[in-house]
């Protein structure tokens, strides 16, 4: 477009009658704030993500759901304090109602369960990929917004259910070859905290917001935590007893401490006993300090980090067993994940395993004059109709043909020439042979 234009070099052919001294001035050209735009390389790159996404998802026999990004406020306010709530993108529409950016997936999800009431038979496995957002100060220069790939599966109560979930990052990790030696997958359950608040008689309402200052361990000091831990009214004995059980990094350790009975170690010894049946144990691990930091997860965590602990966790999730009852539905148990474009990026860009993404066309199309645009349309359309991908070139020196056809790999270039025209034939040159021949149109539809 002609602000393209502008915007890409000033305008010097004589022949284009630009007035001396207009005042121009240049739209911003960057995107907003905290967002990116996916110019053709970087989309390659995000549809190649996105197709391991689905293929992952279609292997796990998910379907595919999706929600509006905007969506009511109140589907996001809860206590608890944690960093998702307090960086609502949220605003008053031209109606007055109340409507955030989402910054997660899975409370549209189960809004939309509930939506679908008797109709959504269980258990429902269900997957998206949609962007979410964040409106946060750019004092710390982070982006405002990503997309998430979601797996849940809704109306499981048991492990088996974050076993499969589990299953569906290791073969993501897989499929984009990412090794356990690279990267691992941490994995405890909230029901050991509650394990630890109930021995110290915290009350059960402290739970949640517990969590979200648990999770902030590793990324503020431990002064900090045991601050917030004692003004959010727990007391100093059970701050020490909550820092200690979450040190443990291995089962039996946890077993020792909580006993062999409560649902925290059998939940995860089950899990760690389906993980040898699935063949993944070598990507898990149990470490007792991963709460993950959101309100709403009441059993089994997990996340998965890359092992050189250089970048922050490429996916996490858990099990959310008391989400639709505090939307006032029946409660229905679930669990799911939420896995980001960005980290897993930054993970293959460090260990120099970004895939090689070329363009590739069938065919490109170049009439060598203009008389002859009409005859290459025609064998344009003819070319697409069999389902072959053309690029028709217009405007541009044979020199440019050629070198374009190279760039974005064709396999064939079809020259419309007049003479070869007039007794019905065109000129191909076969890219990957070099191989140049007149051919007959109505040949070159014919499967070679
Ligand atoms: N929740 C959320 C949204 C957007 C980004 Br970027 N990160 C986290």
């Amino acid at each position: 477009t002609a602000t393209q234009d502008d915007a890409r070099q000033p305008k010097t052919d004589e022949d284009t009658a630009v007035p001396a001294a207009t005042e121009r001035s240049l739209i911003d050209v960057n995107p907003p704030r905290g967002t990116r735009d996916f110019p053709p390389e970087d989309m390659r790159l995000r549809n190649w993500l996105f197709r391991n996404f689905r293929e992952v998802s279609s292997l796990m026999s998910f379907e595919e759901v999706d929600f509006p990004v905007l969506e009511s406020e109140a589907l996001f306010i809860r206590k608890g304090g944690e960093e998702i709530t307090q960086q609502l993108y949220n605003f008053e529409d031209k109606g007055g109602r109340r409507v955030v950016l989402r910054p997660e997936i899975t409370p549209s999800l189960a809004r939309l369960v509930i939506k679908q009431g008797k109709s959504a038979s269980l258990p429902l496995k269900w997957f998206t990929i949609g962007q979410c957002w964040r409106y946060e100060r750019m004092t710390r220069g982070r982006r405002r917004e990503h997309y998430q790939w979601n797996m849940d599966i809704i109306g499981l109560p048991k492990v088996r259910a974050e076993a499969e979930l589990i299953h569906a990052i290791v073969l993501l990790f897989e499929r984009v070859g990412i090794t356990s030696s690279e990267v691992g997958i941490r994995i405890s359950s909230r029901k050991v905290l509650q394990a630890v608040l109930q021995m110290h008689s915290i009350p059960e309402h402290l739970f949640a917001e517990v969590c979200v200052i648990v999770d902030k361990l590793g990324k503020v000091t431990r002064e900090e935590i045991e601050k917030e831990l004692m003004i959010a009214g727990v007391s100093f004995e059970a701050v020490k007893g909550i820092i200690e059980v979450l040190s443990i990094k291995s089962l039996s350790k946890l077993e020792e401490v909580l006993g062999s009975e409560g649902e925290a170690v059998t939940d995860l010894k089950s899990l760690f006993l389906l993980a040898e049946h699935y063949g993944y144990s070598q990507w898990i691990n149990f470490d007792a300090s991963v709460v993950r930091g959101l309100a709403y997860y009441t059993g089994v965590v997990f996340e998965a980090f890359d092992k050189e602990g250089k970048l922050r966790a490429i996916c996490g999730g858990g099990r959310y067993d008391r989400l639709f009852s505090t939307f006032g539905s029946d409660n229905i148990p679930a669990c799911g994940f939420g896995f980001g474009d960005a980290v897993i990026l930054e993970l293959l860009k460090e260990k120099g395993i970004l895939p090689d993404l070329i363009r590739h066309v069938d065919d490109i199309v170049f009439p060598l004059d203009e008389e002859l645009e009409g005859p290459a349309s025609q064998i344009v359309s003819s070319l697409r109709q069999i389902g072959r991908s053309v690029d028709l070139i217009q405007d541009k020196r044979l020199k440019w043909v050629f070198k374009h056809a190279e760039r974005i790999n064709a396999d064939r270039l079809i020259l419309v020439g007049k003479s070869e025209w007039q007794s019905g034939a065109v000129r191909v040159k076969i890219l990957a042979t070099r191989e140049e021949r007149e051919v007959k149109v109505d040949e070159l539809t014919s499967p070679s």
